[in-house]
């Protein structure tokens, strides 16, 4: 259980900025034994396993060395009650392995993101698995109304259109925003494109828990 932090507010981070740059590393390399457990088979395999061991390894024994003065995306922050705060978000954060990480480029009126989806996430032959596309408007739309709205909403209705297939490897976009506020209800829509073609469309209702009696 972290204790309660009795820093300044300047000083109230849980863990050095090398740390975060080294866990944010460490997600890297997993995302990259993720995809390459996919595409390396045979003889390939155990060399490309030796690599990333060994990039991890290195990483351990010089960590100045990983990207001398770079920043930490997702550092772990201490909340307003002194807990230990990491960003878990399965799709954005750095810190979080599965995340492929989607980026947020854009963020006001309309939210925009930027992504390019690796191996661990094909449906169809070098193309996205349906299920992952919805994971993506969720965040991107949930993003929207966050931003737009200020009493935190959960998603209550998705709606998906698939109208073309999102491609791996290569950069997709993700557009959303707010066509609705409705007391608690907020309504958003948003677009998968690739090579700017729209792939996917998604509408759907975000809805902020009743207040508490
Ligand atoms: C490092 C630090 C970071 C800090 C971060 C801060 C905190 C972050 C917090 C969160 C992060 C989230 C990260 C992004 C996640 C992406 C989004 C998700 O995946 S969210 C998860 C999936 N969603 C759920 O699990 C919801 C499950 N559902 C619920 O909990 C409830 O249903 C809830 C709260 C959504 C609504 O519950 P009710 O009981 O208040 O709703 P009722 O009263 O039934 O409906 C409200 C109104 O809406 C209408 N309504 C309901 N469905 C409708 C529909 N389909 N169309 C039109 N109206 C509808 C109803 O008729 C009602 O209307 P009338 O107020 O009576 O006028």
């Amino acid at each position: 259980m972290a204790e309660a932090s009795t820093a300044p507010p300047d000083q109230r981070v849980p863990e050095s900025i090398q740390h975060s740059v080294l866990a944010e590393f460490a997600a890297g390399v997993c995302r990259d034994i993720a995809g390459g457990l996919l595409s390396t088979t045979g003889d390939d395999l155990v060399p490309f396993l030796e690599r990333e061991v060994g990039r991890l390894r290195q990483a351990l024994e010089d960590p100045f060395a990983l990207g001398e003065g770079s920043e930490p995306r997702h550092p772990p922050v201490f909340d307003r009650r002194g807990r230990i705060a990491v960003a878990t978000n399965p799709v954005v954060s750095h810190r979080n392995a599965i995340a492929p990480p989607m980026k947020l480029v854009r963020s006001g009126d309309e939210c925009e993101f930027t992504v390019e989806l690796p191996l661990q996430y094909q449906g169809p032959p070098s193309k996205l698995h349906g299920g992952y596309s919805a994971v993506l408007l969720d965040e991107a739309l949930w993003k929207a109304v966050r931003v737009n709205v200020s009493a935190i909403s959960f998603t209550r209705e998705l709606t998906i259109g698939y109208e073309r297939p999102v491609p791996l490897f290569e950069p997709v976009t993700v557009l959303a925003r707010v066509t609705e506020v409705d007391g608690r209800k907020t309504f958003a829509e948003g677009e998968i494109l690739a090579g700017g073609e729209v792939c996917s469309r998604a509408h759907g209702l975000w809805i902020s828990p009743r207040p508490r009696e």
